[in-house]
């Protein structure tokens, strides 16, 4: 198999406790209309084609999420997170099975209404020979630096916000993630780790279905893009 025809695989990251959701579950159990978010996080990249799929989960739910994840299409396994996004990525990149220059993307369970051709899109970009891709989207309010007892305007033309799902090959994510562990650097998402490790980073478009499922009025808009999905 070559670079061109590797398999596309994922980590899906459901290990955290979703505490600014404030749910009685951790956040990737909470249903939207009866199908928890990690569910539909797994069946968004299954159905844009990916083919093996390991999710982060939290200790001691494991039969939770095996309950939530049965039936599901494909390859998928679970491996219990750690104690940041970070680490439970690196956790997931490890117990993936597939070859080294797989196309590995890494998701948010709380992304879960993600659209197959956003996914789509992120892996043609790395089968087209990009080091690393990241959905993007723009940023519609307007923005202020906070300078210490002072704030300036940020031009917003300029700014973009970050989604996933993140991709790179497997074995080149696998190395950025050891390397900034190794030297104790902490970031919010994957393209940073491939930055620090000198890689380029590529910008597709990402969806504003994709949002991160954060705050209870996150769940209010999730309901109604599926109400609108059902209309359409
Ligand atoms: N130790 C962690 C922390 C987060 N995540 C995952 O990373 C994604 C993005 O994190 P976020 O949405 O911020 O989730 P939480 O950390 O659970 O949220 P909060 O900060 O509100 O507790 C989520 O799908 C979450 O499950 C993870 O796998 N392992
Ligand atoms: C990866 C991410 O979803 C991109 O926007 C985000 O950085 C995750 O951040 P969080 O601190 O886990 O909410």
């Amino acid at each position: 198999m070559t670079s061109s025809d590797a398999p596309a695989v994922a980590v899906v990251v459901a290990a955290g406790s979703g505490s600014r959701l404030g749910a009685a579950v951790p956040k990737a159990l909470v249903e939207l209309d009866g199908v928890t978010l990690v569910r539909r996080a797994v069946d968004a990249l299954t159905d844009a084609g990916i083919d093996e799929i390991v999710v982060t989960i939290p200790e001691g739910l494991a039969g939770e999420f095996a309950v939530a994840l049965a039936g599901a299409d494909g390859r998928v396994a679970s491996v219990v997170g750690g104690a940041t996004r970070q680490d439970s990525v690196r956790l997931g990149l490890a117990a993936l099975t597939a070859p080294a220059d797989a196309i590995v993307l890494v998701h948010d369970a709380a992304r879960s209404l993600v659209p197959a051709d956003t996914v789509r899109g992120v892996v043609a970009a790395v089968r087209d020979g990009a080091d690393c891709v990241i959905p993007v989207i723009p940023v519609v309010d307007s923005v202020r630096r906070v300078t210490g007892p002072g704030n300036e305007v940020v031009d917003r033309a300029d700014l973009r916000a970050v989604q996933t799902p993140q991709a790179a090959r497997l074995r080149v994510l696998r190395d950025a993630h050891d390397l900034v562990a190794r030297d104790g650097v902490d970031v919010t998402d994957d393209a940073t780790v491939c930055e620090y490790a000198g890689l380029s980073v590529t910008l597709v478009p990402g969806h504003r279905d994709a949002l991160k499922i954060t705050e209870p009025i996150d769940l209010v808009l999730a309901r109604a893009i599926l109400e609108q999905r059902r209309q359409s």
